[in-house]
């Protein structure tokens, strides 16, 4: 036991006078932290210059974190801990220069919660209305960075995300995996037991299916473009004691002022969704990274065993194969391929010009951290 554990005191006053005095303490270290980034900045600046400077370093903010989570000794958790890093990092970033993140939106999503869970509460946030759309805001610059979901664990693949890739430069930045709770909705002044309709996004409509069945049979199921958009009609349709619910997450909950009828009706408890980044940035490697590759491969017999078995070869193990159709001729395919390591790496890079032996494209979408939090 270190000696400040040993002689922390036993009398309220005085644990709150030790508390108040640690306060201080951690309150001037922040700061100079802070100092510290600013510095950076101007350092950054210095050598890379006003157009091509890049204030955001995500290898460099996940080895913060997977350091913090793995030097952490209790009492708080790893996780808890990482969590206030992760903000300390956000504010300091913020000094840099103040990141503004598209994401898909409305206000609510939990796309909105990712891009907060990815780089903290100090960002500019811009809701967009459709997922091309937060691709086209962070090609022509007017945010830095955008958050996609791009596929869930019951649902599967988000395919506007995938077939976005097709027609962008944007690279892929990081990941983010969020645990996905939705939540039977009303507006505080309506009797659950007069809902006829209920709202929400295809896709928790879809992740709450055995659940409505058993429960909600006969309410019909609206399927509309978000579940905060959801959240939102049933907050309004409250205002003229309409009674439909919605399916959706805490934070539309919150933004609408409305009450749970019932918590956590996903029918599967794991139920997760990962998220990309994207943005204009090469990310160098962080030591624990992941790649994301598009493949078009040629017509011919065998084509796609020969591409699986150059991870084989070179022992790099791939986490993730989706097919969807090349939309440049019938019965052609494109192939979104996700592995462990980055290009930069030998065994990856083999990989790669082993592919480009084979397939007609193979473009790197990009490589980046396996997500921290
Ligand atoms: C301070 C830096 O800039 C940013 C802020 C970081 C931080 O607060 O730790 C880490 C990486 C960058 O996103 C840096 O590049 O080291």
């Amino acid at each position: 036991m270190s000696d400040s554990i040993q002689t922390i005191p036993d009398t309220l006053p005085l644990l709150r006078d030790r508390i108040d005095a640690i306060d201080s303490q951690i309150q001037a270290l922040i700061n100079e932290r802070a100092r510290c980034a600013q510095k950076v900045a101007e350092v950054k600046l210095h050598e890379q210059g006003e157009e091509a400077v890049v204030f955001y370093r995500p290898e460099r903010e996940a080895q913060v974190l997977r350091r913090v989570m793995e030097r952490n000794e209790g009492p708080l958790g790893h996780e808890e801990m990482a969590k206030i890093f992760r903000q300390i990092m956000s504010s300091c970033l913020a000094l840099e220069r103040p990141m503004r993140i598209a994401f898909l939106g409305p206000e609510g999503t939990f796309t909105q919660q990712a891009a907060l869970k990815h780089f903290g509460a100090s960002i500019i946030s811009s809701p967009m209305a459709a997922i091309d759309e937060v691709f086209r805001e962070v090609e022509s610059g007017a945010a830095h960075y955008g958050v996609v979901p791009v596929e869930n664990s019951t649902e599967g693949v988000v395919n506007h995300t995938l077939d976005s890739f097709r027609d962008t430069h944007l690279k892929i930045c990081g990941e983010v995996e969020e645990r996905i709770h939705h939540h039977l909705l009303v507006s505080p002044n309506i009797d659950p037991a007069d809902v006829t309709h209920i709202y929400s996004h295809q896709q928790s409509l879809a992740q709450c299916r055995a659940w409505l069945d058993r429960y909600w049979p006969h309410a019909e199921r609206i399927a509309v473009s978000s579940n905060a958009e959801a959240a939102r009609l049933v907050s309004e349709a409250g205002m003229s004691a309409k009674a439909i619910a919605a399916i959706a997450g805490d934070i539309a909950c919150e933004l609408y002022g409305l009450v749970k009828v019932s918590a956590n009706i996903e029918d599967r408890p794991d139920n997760t969704t990962r998220f990309l980044v994207v943005g204009k940035q090469d990310v160098e490697p962080s030591g624990c990274d992941k790649t994301s590759l598009l493949i078009s491969a040629k017509n011919e017999p065998g084509a796609l065993y020969h591409l699986l078995a150059a991870f084989d070869r070179n022992g790099v193990d791939m986490t993730r194969l989706e097919t969807r159709p090349s939309l440049v001729s019938r019965w052609d395919y494109v192939f979104y391929i996700d592995f462990v390591g980055h290009h930069q790496d030998k065994a990856c890079q083999s990989v790669i010009e082993e592919l480009k032996a084979r397939a007609s494209e193979v473009r790197v979408l990009g490589s980046y951290p396996v997500a921290v939090l």
